[in-house]
């Protein structure tokens, strides 16, 4: 496994104001016994509402913060007293903070980065040619960081954070308040990372089109607990979303009766049908189109907005 923990927990002590002298202390358990494990290869989405311990738990994989209990090795190290060899193997890409240097350009910044690796100059060079080809960064290379707009500093980041060429790399909301274009450009990137070399991937994101891209497989927290783990199609199961079946028919008539699908929506005097599935789509189509003369359908896969917030609510 390249990420393992068990039991892992992060407690904090918030301190308020409570009156004018007296403060009291309160104990906040952001992360509370999350079990993890992770392949190599694997594409994992870490997802949660809003302080659900997410942040924290990565912080505390890439040895940024100290567990307060808990064991946890990535790539077989202890993240924090090993971290200087953990952060030779691998990748971090959290937005507020930048591997960046502000005033230079990216390529210096790059360059600087070799030499904070020790990167030899071929690979380098090879890495650094392929992250531009890939995120079409040549036109801005030669700006300072400080006047690049988001989209194109986050492939800044992305390409920083791969230049040592890690195994494991990290991403704390990748996509978030990136243009339409730039959030494709990174998602495309990331899955070719993935499938090119492997690279396995653990992020978070509240982006919904990252999720169905990018994270074959889900771990879902919530009060700094694992909730759910597994497949997005075993979420829909388990949370009774069902995909859909539309159907144009020939001429109208009354709702349709199938087995294995219910019919939810009835149009156009019963020229078109929405049904919901709960058997094979091959037995429902066939029954369909025995009851009555088919025009045209479509399958609707169920929405992934619909699982999300039955999950968050
Ligand atoms: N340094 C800190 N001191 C005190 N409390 C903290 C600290 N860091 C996080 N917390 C609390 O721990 C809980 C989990 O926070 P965390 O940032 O890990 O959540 P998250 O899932 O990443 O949320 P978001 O999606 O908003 O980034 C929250 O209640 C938060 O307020």
């Amino acid at each position: 496994m390249i990420v393992e923990a068990r039991d892992l927990r992060k407690e904090f002590v918030v301190r308020t104001k409570a009156g004018r002298f007296r403060r009291t202390r309160r104990t906040v358990a952001a992360v509370d016994g999350v079990d993890l494990g992770i392949e190599p290869g694997e594409m994992v989405g870490y997802l949660g509402p809003n302080g659900a311990g997410k942040s924290t738990t990565l912080k505390m994989l890439t040895g940024i913060l100290v567990p307060s209990a808990g064991h946890v090795r990535v790539c077989g190290l202890a993240p924090v007293p090993e971290r200087t060899r953990l952060t030779r193997r691998i990748g971090a890409v959290f937005g507020q903070r930048s591997q960046l240097w502000w005033d230079l350009p990216l390529a210096d910044s790059f360059a600087l980065l070799r030499a904070v690796y020790r990167v030899g100059a071929a690979d380098h060079a090879r890495r650094l040619s392929e992250c531009v080809e890939l995120l079409e960064m040549e036109p801005f290379l030669r700006t300072p960081v400080r006047q690049l707009s988001l989209g194109q500093r986050m492939r800044g980041e992305l390409t920083a954070a791969l230049l040592h060429d890690p195994s494991l790399l990290f991403l704390d909301e990748p996509t978030i308040g990136l243009d339409v274009v730039s959030k494709e450009a990174v998602r495309g990137f990331l899955a070719e990372l993935n499938q090119r070399y492997g690279t396995t991937l653990v992020l978070t994101t509240h982006d919904l089109a990252d999720i169905e891209r990018l994270c074959g497989r889900l771990v879902v927290i919530d009060h700094g607990r694992v909730v759910h783990d597994g497949t997005l199609a075993a979420l829909h199961a388990r949370y009774g979303s069902r995909r859909r079946l539309v159907v144009e028919l020939d001429s109208p008539g009354p709702p349709l009766s199938v087995p294995g699908a219910s019919t939810e929506v009835v149009e156009a005097e019963g020229r078109r049908q929405t049904l919901a599935l709960d058997g094979p789509l091959p037995a429902v189509v066939a029954a369909v189109a025995a009851a009555a003369p088919l025009r045209d359908l479509r399958v609707v896969e169920p929405a992934i907005e619909d699982v999300i917030r039955k999950l968050w609510s």
